[in-house]
């Protein structure tokens, strides 16, 4: 392989993983530069508060408040954009590539926004875009889905694409707390979005679906198409109630296509998964993705979804792959900016209407502990649509209330809101009902 001998890197923020990468790169910088055959040179980082003090020390010179003195550095062949949020970073992003840079990103959100605009760019100027650190922070989800998985095709990918949500449903499970007693731990550890909203309700999470769906289906989903919801209004009571149930709730991205009728349903939502289930030992910050693959059967993949050291190793597996590029090497396998490959799986399909998915649900209801109250609630689900699985009933003596918790038999996402609906107007249910989906995995 022939090309440069030295490879220069700017860096966009110099945030957690910002600095992660800048870390290693230079702790393991001798075994790197081996198995890349070339040098690498860290030429400099971006930040917006050059006062601010940092875990990983710099030279003044090294860094910068212009993130522009890096996409406009006519040195600088691979940048690395770890700022976050979508304005600036696809602005810097199309500067970097139309300046003929490989651009290696961990940026879920800007992907999910603008990922056609970025990877039409990337494929006009003749670059790659890379972005392995976007989903499940560590595990290498990207490379397994469009290389090590390329024989197959995908009825359904499942699993736990956010870390921050997941430490704290298992802390909650663990230690009976509430989630805003749990949150700034995970701040603390450096898993949380800038904008926590993104993490609490789901829309992180939801980015990482709407990518793996492009990615196996070639079809861009609007969040705006797809049930969105986050953990906020999950309380330790529902995670005791649900291991009671022998369930574990987790935030699960559901990703699902009928190959006969060419649907396809994405879907994010916190879900009571079975105890004994694999993925219910997903624990802490660890995400997990089941894929379904019709040759391979299923593959489960586990690790660490985010934090400072397990997304630097998904952002510097990137910049090998941008170095290789560099060199000569023929790009990926399958490229995003292969954009014909993805059109063509996507052909035909069309996305399956929220309400229409189906789930078998969880629900729980607080009424006045009074004669009939049973018959009205019951007679609410099969009013809904819905058959009722199993029930359990919990006395509170202090103020005369009861909780109930109800499972049901499979049904689908209307019939659902018909029965909460319906619930909310009897007169003995004296809280809003809350529901949960109970996502039954397949058989592996
Ligand atoms: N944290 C994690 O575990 C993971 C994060 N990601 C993604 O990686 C990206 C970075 O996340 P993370 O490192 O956690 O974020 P941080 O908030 O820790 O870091 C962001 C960095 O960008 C810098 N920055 C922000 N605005 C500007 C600007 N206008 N000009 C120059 N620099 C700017 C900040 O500067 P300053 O330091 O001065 O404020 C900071 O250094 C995000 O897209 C995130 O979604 C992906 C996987 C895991
Ligand atoms: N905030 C994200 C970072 C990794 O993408 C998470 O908690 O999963």
């Amino acid at each position: 392989m022939e090309g440069k001998r030295k490879i220069r890197i700017g860096i966009l923020g110099f945030g957690t993983v910002g600095q992660g990468v800048w870390k290693h790169i230079k702790e393991d910088r001798a075994a790197l530069e081996r198995r890349l055959g070339v040098k690498l040179e860290l030429v400099r980082a971006a930040v917006s508060d050059l006062s601010k003090k940092r875990g990983v020390k710099l030279a003044k010179s090294k860094l910068t408040d212009d993130p522009y003195a890096i996409v406009d550095d006519p040195k600088i062949d691979i940048v690395c954009e770890l700022i976050g949020g979508t304005k600036l970073a696809r602005k810097l992003t199309l500067r970097a590539l139309a300046n003929g840079k490989t651009v290696v990103t961990a940026n879920k959100a800007l992907i999910c926004e603008h990922g056609d605009e970025l990877f039409t760019a990337a494929r006009k100027e003749g670059v790659h875009y890379f972005f392995e650190a976007s989903v499940a922070g560590g595990i290498p989800i990207i490379k397994t889905l469009r290389e090590g998985l390329v024989a197959n095709r995908f009825p359904l990918i499942y699993g736990i694409l956010n870390g921050t949500s997941n430490y704290i449903l298992t802390r909650m499970e663990r230690e009976g707390l509430s989630f805003e007693e749990i949150v700034g731990d995970a701040r603390d550890l450096g898993y949380v979005e800038a904008d926590e909203s993104l993490d609490l309700d789901g829309w992180d999470a939801a980015h990482k679906a709407v990518i793996l769906a492009y990615l196996a289906h070639g079809k861009w989903v609007n969040l705006d198409e797809m049930l969105v919801e986050g953990i906020r209004n999950i309380t330790a009571r529902d995670v005791a109630y649900a291991s009671e149930l022998g369930y574990k709730i987790k935030l699960l991205a559901v990703i699902a296509r009928n190959f006969n009728d060419e649907t396809l349903s994405v879907r994010l939502h916190p879900a009571l998964i079975k105890k004994g289930e694999i993925m219910a030992q997903v624990d802490m910050v660890f995400n997990g993705v089941s894929l379904t693959g019709d040759v391979v059967g299923t593959t489960l993949l586990v690790g660490r979804g985010a934090g400072q050291d397990a997304t630097a190793s998904a952002v510097i597996s990137d910049i090998a792959d941008a170095v290789h590029a560099i060199q000569g090497a023929p790009g990926p396998l399958i490229s995003e900016e292969d954009e014909d490959i993805y059109r063509q799986l996507g052909e035909g399909l069309t996305l399956a209407k929220p309400k229409s998915v189906e789930s078998a649900y969880y629900f729980r209801l607080r009424v006045r502990d009074e004669k009939g109250v049973l018959a009205k609630v019951t007679k609410a689900f099969s009013d809904a649509g819905l058959s009722v699985a199993t029930m359990i009933q919990h006395e509170e003596p202090s103020d005369g209330s009861a909780v109930l918790l109800f499972t049901t038999h499979v049904s689908n996402e209307a019939a659902a809101a018909k029965a909460i609906n319906k619930l909310e107007q009897l007169d003995p249910v004296i809280e809003a009902p809350f529901l949960l989906r109970i996502f039954n995995a397949p058989e592996m």
